[in-house]
């Protein structure tokens, strides 16, 4: 009984400890070895960021064409003021497109958060229509960027949503609790006039960018290989401040010069519909 609890403990801590930040901190020489280990395998990206780029931008102008410039300001605006999104109407509107059809539409897939095909691993990301190509931008990791030197602590408790990057910099794409409080304050701090710099839906069951459910992919084993790896990608500064709404990353400090870092998730082969998204927790290409 106790054994079983104790083996329940250390395997429910293997999978949590690198997401821990003390435990990272204190463990920083030899992760900085593995990281730099990975570094060295993957100098250089799997897909350019002008790729990224370019499909983000299909898929945003498809989303901005079908809610409309103003309906999607709007949409941003009763997320932050007035929480989710409740009716059937305003998540698909009008003569409007939903995520799922924009997506579908502009990259050939669909994706959906679904209970993992892993025993006890919780929720998974799965493509449910369409074909996701090798090298395609499958998902994006939404979330909080802090610095390497901001403090995170208090949001990192039991939170297995925190995701490190090469150079230190951490996304906290937890969609409860104190990490939803914090996002949801920096979006509103960074509105400029009329427009809306980033995307609050994805705290919500219904994102308006269907791209934002990569912190719900899990982790892969010997079974089920990865299937996609993560991604730096920084915000070009001429990215189209019009469908900057539709990013799901906030910098927890204003610091109007440096670009926005984004995570995407990027296929290593072929995935058809049915399949489970898995990557692997322990690397990240630049
Ligand atoms: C970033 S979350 C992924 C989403 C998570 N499945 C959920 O439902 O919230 C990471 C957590 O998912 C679970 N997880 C991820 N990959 C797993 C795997 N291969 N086997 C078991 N649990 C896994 C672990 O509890 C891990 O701490």
């Amino acid at each position: 009984m106790f054994r079983t609890a104790l083996t329940r403990f250390q395997n429910k801590w293997k999978s949590y400890r690198h997401r821990f930040v003390p435990w990272v901190a204190l463990n920083l020489s030899r992760n900085e070895k593995t990281l730099r280990k990975v570094t060295e395998r993957s100098k250089d990206k799997l897909v350019p960021d002008a790729e990224v780029s370019r499909s983000l931008l299909q898929l945003f102008r498809v989303l901005l064409g079908s809610h409309g410039a103003d309906h999607g300001q709007l949409r941003a605006l009763q997320n932050h003021f007035l929480g989710q999104v409740t009716s059937e109407e305003d998540k698909c509107g009008g003569n409007s497109v939903c995520g799922d059809d924009a997506m579908l539409q502009s990259l050939g897939f669909c994706l959906d958060r679904q209970p993992s095909s892993l025993p006890s691993a919780g929720t998974g990301v799965f493509v449910t229509k369409g074909c996701v190509p090798k090298g395609a931008t499958v998902a994006m990791y939404p979330g909080t960027v802090y610095q390497a030197y901001e403090p995170i602590l208090l949001q990192s408790i039991r939170n297995p949503f925190v995701f490190r990057c090469i150079d230190g910099v951490l996304v906290d794409g937890n969609d409860k609790g104190i990490s939803k409080m914090v996002f949801k304050s920096c979006s509103g701090r960074d509105r400029m006039g009329p427009f809306i710099m980033s995307d609050t839906s994805w705290l919500t069951s219904t994102p308006q960018n269907p791209l934002a459910v990569g912190q719900y992919v899990n982790n892969c084993s010997y079974e089920t290989p990865a299937n996609v790896c993560y991604q730096e990608y920084d915000v070009p500064n001429n990215f189209p401040i019009r469908l900057r709404q539709y990013l799901p990353n906030v910098n927890y400090s204003h610091e109007a010069q440096r670009p926005l870092r984004c995570v995407v998730l990027v296929s290593l082969r072929d995935i058809t519909a049915g399949e489970e998204l898995f990557s692997n927790y322990f690397t990240i290409v630049n």
